[in-house]
């Protein structure tokens, strides 16, 4: 079996389900770039996921075919509308561990055939009978099983399972004892089958009950002898014990209720700060906060764009761990990562005055502009009311502002000549490319360090563009007044030349290895970048303007004199004597191809996009 032998039983299935939505699969594009629902090994040689949760799968499940994937590690393909039987194929893939069929019409019984490999299986909300299978004994990797709301019947049976954290046999038709290795699950892993019984449900008809599955009965014995001498003495000292503890909570509810009156706090402020802390009953855990604002009923409404190969919903974001990136001036920035490893970047906007309309013509236009190799793609998003989600691919190792400035005593290492000529150029063609791409009208807005993400190849992938428009009044976080324009500063309305100005600000930041903005006076007076460069060139001190770090690369200093040059011409104080982002392009490429020679000129912006943005 092999890559190709995948894809033939992939489009075998496909072929065999009509799909409420399209699924977009064909013999000529990659499977496993850009087939929806589908991850291969890392070598790119196997399948090894297959995830269809909700895709409106509808009829027989096809016998024969999803068994070919013997790669497979994860099947998922929940709440669809899959009927009559589970495939024993399917179920005895040896390489398969999870295996959610959760939420379909399935039916007949559970196949005895289960890979002893399974870690995780779900077959619940669906209508199999029969008796839960003995081979389920096999299973020593089982951590997990739901099997909740079916009509399986029978008696439960005794699982020696080591792993096994998690057990759901309710809503059956079982009956007879719980046994005695299953006694330490709730009794909620057994309710709403009539005839089970015994701990920790009710007692079986004829058995006395037990205070505790495992307790030894001469141990037994000597409690209900303490019991009988003390029992007066404990009854008291719970009562007094439960009275204090009713008082304590009595005042501290009162001091509550005085603080939040003194306060005039409403009960429905700080939804922001909700969140993290939001942890659930037994077995769930703590939420993002960026899950706070979406409605219950909302939550099949995150819209994915065309193209893209993620396949989780919005339920799997709010399960996802979530750790902040950063708080920017648009709102805060999640990487999240969901149960079966995909990592995305979730950016939660606040502040938002865009009706629903606007914004989704917003995001289409973003999306379009996404297709393109110098751009991080957005994926997907979810609008409500209190809610505004963006899923972008979350790209490696970071930003261009953390290549430039973060921690060289943590190992980081100076970005050379070559590389940043290289980013200059990438950032340029990506951000010429917006102002071209849509009608010739799209500003980014938001151009700086923070916002070019450098892949794994240290290629530029420019992000957060055309967001500023669906804001209430443009935000000025004190990182970005660096990059500002004086026009901008004073207007607040950006242009494509406040664009260009913003650029000139990166090349003088990267030619530097300095912040847009410097302290560099005891009185800590604020110096704009662009005015302390104009002030070094204009005493002929250029080389003294350059990153210490450059200064080391022999034979460049010509180059770096050639961008300083592209560079000032960007931050000219007048827009129109700045240039257009296209003329910047080709003085770049310029500089770039007379170059000394004295590095490699290869260029990787000409490759393929997936080779060019690496995404984990
Ligand atoms: N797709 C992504 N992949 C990896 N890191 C990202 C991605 N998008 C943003 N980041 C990083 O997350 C951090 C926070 O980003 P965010 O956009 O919220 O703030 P910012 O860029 O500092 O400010 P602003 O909102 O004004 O652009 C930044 O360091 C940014 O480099």
């Amino acid at each position: 079996a092999d890559l190709n032998s995948d894809k033939q039983a992939l489009l075998a299935f496909a072929s065999s389900l009509p799909r409420a939505r399209k699924i977009n699969w064909t013999l000529t594009t990659q499977v496993c770039t850009s087939w929806v629902g589908v991850t291969c090994t890392p070598d790119g040689k196997r399948v090894r996921m297959l995830r269809l949760p909700a895709v409106g799968l509808f009829g027989p499940m096809p016998s024969n075919i999803l068994g070919k994937l013997d790669a497979l590690e994860v099947l998922s393909l929940r709440s669809n509308r899959l009927t009559v039987s589970l495939p024993p194929d399917v179920a005895s893939i040896p390489s398969l561990h999870s295996l959610y069929l959760q939420r379909n019409n399935l039916s007949g019984i559970i196949p005895t055939s289960l890979s002893s490999n399974l870690a995780y299986l779900d077959l619940s909300y669906n209508s199999f009978v029969g008796e839960i299978p003995l081979k389920v004994q096999n299973m020593t990797e089982l951590t997990g099983l739901s099997l909740q709301n079916n009509s399986l019947s029978g008696p439960i049976p005794d699982l020696h399972l080591p792993k096994l954290r998690y057990l759901n046999l309710s809503y059956n038709n079982l009956s007879g004892p719980i046994p005695a290795s299953l006694q330490k699950f709730p009794a909620s892993s057994f309710l709403g089958n009539a005839f089970v019984c015994g701990f920790p449900l009710e007692p079986c008809p004829g058995t006395t009950p037990s205070p505790s599955p495992n307790a030894p009965p001469s141990q037994e014995s000597n409690l209900e002898k303490f019991w009988r001498k003390h029992h007066k003495i404990i009854i008291i000292a719970i009562l007094a014990g439960g009275a204090a503890i009713l008082l304590i909570l009595i005042i501290i509810l009162v001091i509550c209720i005085c603080k939040r009156k003194r306060d005039g706090e409403p009960r429905a402020a700080s939804s922001s700060s909700k969140g993290k802390g939001v942890a659930g009953g037994r077995g769930e855990k703590s939420k993002p906060e960026y899950s706070s604002g979406v409605q219950e009923a909302e939550r099949n409404k995150l819209v994915f764009f065309e193209g893209c190969s993620y396949n989780f919903d919005l339920e799997d974001l709010l399960r996802a761990s979530a750790e902040v990136l950063g708080k920017g001036s648009y709102g805060t920035t999640y990487k999240a990562v969901l149960e079966d490893g995909t990592t995305v970047v979730v950016k939660r906007l606040k502040e938002v005055v865009a009706g629903k309309k606007e914004f989704e013509q917003q995001m289409e236009i973003i999306d379009r502009l996404g297709q393109h190799q110098g751009v991080v793609p957005l994926r997907a998003f979810y609008y409500s009311k209190d809610e505004k989600l963006l899923v972008y691919d979350y790209v490696t190792p970071g930003s261009l502002s953390a290549a430039l400035h973060g921690n060289k005593s943590a190992g980081r290492a100076p970005l050379d000549w070559e590389t940043r000529v290289k980013i200059s150029l990438g950032a340029a063609r990506a951000i010429a490319h917006l102002h071209t791409g849509a009608g010739g009208k799209f500003i980014h807005g938001n151009i700086k360090s923070n916002n070019i993400i450098l892949s794994r190849e240290l290629n530029a992938c420019v992000s957060d563009f055309g967001l500023a428009q669906l804001m209430a009044t443009p935000h000025f976080h004190p990182r970005l007044v660096g990059y500002r324009a004086p026009e901008v500063l004073e207007a607040k309305k950006p242009t494509q030349k406040s664009d260009v100005y913003s650029f000139g600000v990166l090349l003088l930041e990267m030619l530097t290895g300095k912040a847009p903005l410097r302290s560099p006076g005891r009185d800590d007076s604020i110096e704009h970048l662009p005015r302390w460069v104009q002030s070094v060139v204009r005493e002929e001190w250029t080389s003294e303007v350059f990153d210490v770090d450059l200064q080391r690369h022999p034979n460049t200093e010509d180059e770096m004199v050639q961008l300083l040059q592209v560079a000032m011409a960007c931050v000219a104080v007048h827009p129109d004597q700045r240039p257009r982002m296209e003329q910047v392009v080709r003085r770049i490429e310029e500089i770039r191809s007379s170059g000394s020679g004295t590095t490699t000129r290869t260029s990787p912006e000409d490759k393929p996009r997936e080779e060019h943005i690496q995404i984990t």
